[in-house]
């Protein structure tokens, strides 16, 4: 196991602090949710969850993790996720997985959003991690070509066979090299005009809890 594995792991097991019998979980995608998922069942921690993925859903099956829609419960208490990149206020880049549309729908109807990452994924500013961008595939290329033109260095993402990658959902992604993302507000509300644009990566004042694994754990809080 390679040490961000392990840092991964260390971030994922601080969470479960934060995890009671009888909660509704929203589970987020990944491979740091993966190793917080094998802790919910070896803890038997008797949770109802709602996934973000069709492979965290999988992967809830395979460990007797219950698991229900969406639109079956009334709240969510807490929704624990990981995320590619993490900056100084606690807004971050997600969708490496390609669940960014999911994992938004959950964060955005959960109580508390915890974030679980190795200390690799923090930075000052956002834009090191490649923009995920959900869109319909329905004139891709011309948003493809408005992105080029802006210096976005959109590329459309493929899977191992060459084809553009299908989300959960349907949609395809477009990545944006930006390296440097001096002002996120403005460009989430300039993403959020395009039409075809489904939804971004881009998730701003969304985590409550920041919990970084490292040689230590530390944990931001946004209320402190
Ligand atoms: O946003 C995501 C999926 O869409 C994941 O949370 C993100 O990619 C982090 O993944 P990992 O824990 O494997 O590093």
């Amino acid at each position: 196991m390679t040490k961000q594995d392990l840092f991964k792991q260390k971030a994922a097991r601080a969470a479960l602090d934060y995890i009671k019998d009888g909660m509704i979980v929203g589970l987020g995608t990944g491979s740091t949710v993966s190793f917080l998922l094998d802790y919910i069942s070896e803890k038997e921690l008797d949770i109802t969850g709602v996934t973000t993925s069709k492979d965290t859903s999988r992967k809830c099956r395979a460990l007797g993790i219950r698991v229900v829609d969406i639109d079956m419960v009334d709240h969510i208490d807490v929704t624990i996720d990981g995320a590619d990149e993490v900056d100084a206020y606690m807004n971050g880049i997600k969708g490496g997985g390609a669940a960014l549309l999911m994992e938004k729908i959950v964060a955005n109807n959960s109580k508390t959003n915890i974030w679980i990452v190795d200390e690799t994924k923090v930075h000052s500013v956002l834009g090191s991690f490649p923009l995920p961008i959900e869109i319909i595939s329905y004139g891709s290329g011309k948003l493809i070509q408005n992105f080029e033109e802006k210096g976005y260095h959109p590329v459309l993402r493929l899977d191992n066979a060459g084809n553009p990658v299908v989300t959960d959902t349907g949609h395809n992604i477009i990545d944006l090299n930006l390296h440097y993302i001096d002002n996120p507000q403005e460009l989430a509300e300039y993403l959020e005009s395009q039409v075809g644009v489904v939804e971004h990566g881009l998730f701003i004042n969304i985590a409550d809890v920041v919990i970084i694994g490292g040689e230590q754990i530390v944990t931001h809080n946004r209320k402190q």
